[in-house]
């Protein structure tokens, strides 16, 4: 691994965190369409997309803080196996927090949403999943991993992050971009997720982690062995500086810093 994890703790979401997350977003964004043309990116449920929304449909203040929503391509760094419509549905809450929200006449991204055709064959969601992702990141055969620009992602009070699990065999895949996850321990037990080389292989890696939940498991993440071997601590191993943290005071009270990582 190269350098640590940059930590970041804010005083508070709507103030502070937001606004610097927008602004780290859309210097990805800037990069990736001078770099390509378009801004790829794949997004986590759970709170995520709330905070992602007041970062991204707040005005710009400047042409470079634009958000150009319409040269984005969003993808899910996991998603529950369930109808498009349904509760559970990550797509769903990203598109009722935040597509939905992108003011009318504005281009809006495209979406890669699960296939709800393969609802009742897991493996074969993912296998499709994975497909999608080989026609739009170049054939398989060329291609050893896809490149996201930027992935966004979660933390759970486990250590979870996209649907890896502590301790899960899914940990170990090599090969498939896209796993098949049928025992979720947090509901509902079936899933796809990305793998961890894919999510490590990203040009950056977001978390986002809020709230007095989270204090344990980031103290166990950043401060112990045993917590870098928690699905997000192999993120953080395996991806080094590319990692960004972004925390509120409550979820980091306690970690010592600048032990390992940063505080803006
Ligand atoms: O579909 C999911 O369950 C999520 O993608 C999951 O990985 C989430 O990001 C974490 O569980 C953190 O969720 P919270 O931010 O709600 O704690």
């Amino acid at each position: 691994m190269g350098r640590a994890p940059n930590l970041y703790a804010f005083a508070s979401v709507d103030d502070e965190l937001a606004p610097n997350l927008r602004k780290y977003v859309v210097d990805q964004q800037n990069e990736a369409l001078n770099r390509h043309g378009v801004f790829r990116v794949a997004v986590s449920g759970g709170s995520l997309p709330k905070t992602l929304a007041k970062a991204l449909l707040a005005p710009a203040r400047s042409e470079d803080d634009k958000v150009e929503f319409g040269k984005w391509e969003i993808f899910y760094a996991d998603e529950r196996c369930v109808p498009l419509d349904h509760d559970d549905s990550n797509h769903k809450l990203v598109k009722a927090e935040l597509i939905d929200q992108i003011p009318e006449g504005a281009p809006t991204p495209k979406v890669f949403p699960i296939d709800e055709k393969y609802l009742d064959d897991v493996q074969e969601m993912a296998d499709q999943y994975e497909k999608t992702l080989v026609s739009v990141f170049a054939a398989r055969d060329s291609v050893k991993l896809p490149l996201f620009d930027l992935i966004l992602l979660g933390c759970g009070p486990d250590g979870h992050t996209c649907s890896l699990f502590p301790d899960h065999p899914a940990l170990r895949e090599t090969d498939a971009w896209v796993l098949s996850v049928t025992d979720s321990p947090k509901p509902p037990p079936k899933r796809i997720s990305l793998s961890l080389p894919v999510v490590q292989h990203a040009v950056k890696i977001a978390f986002v982690a809020t709230g007095s939940g989270k204090r344990d498991v980031l103290k166990q993440i950043f401060e112990t062995e045993e917590g870098s071997r928690l699905p997000c601590g192999l993120v953080n191993s395996g991806a080094g500086d590319k990692v960004s943290w972004f925390c509120d005071k409550p979820a980091v009270e306690g970690i010592s810093f600048p032990r390992r990582g940063s505080v803006i």
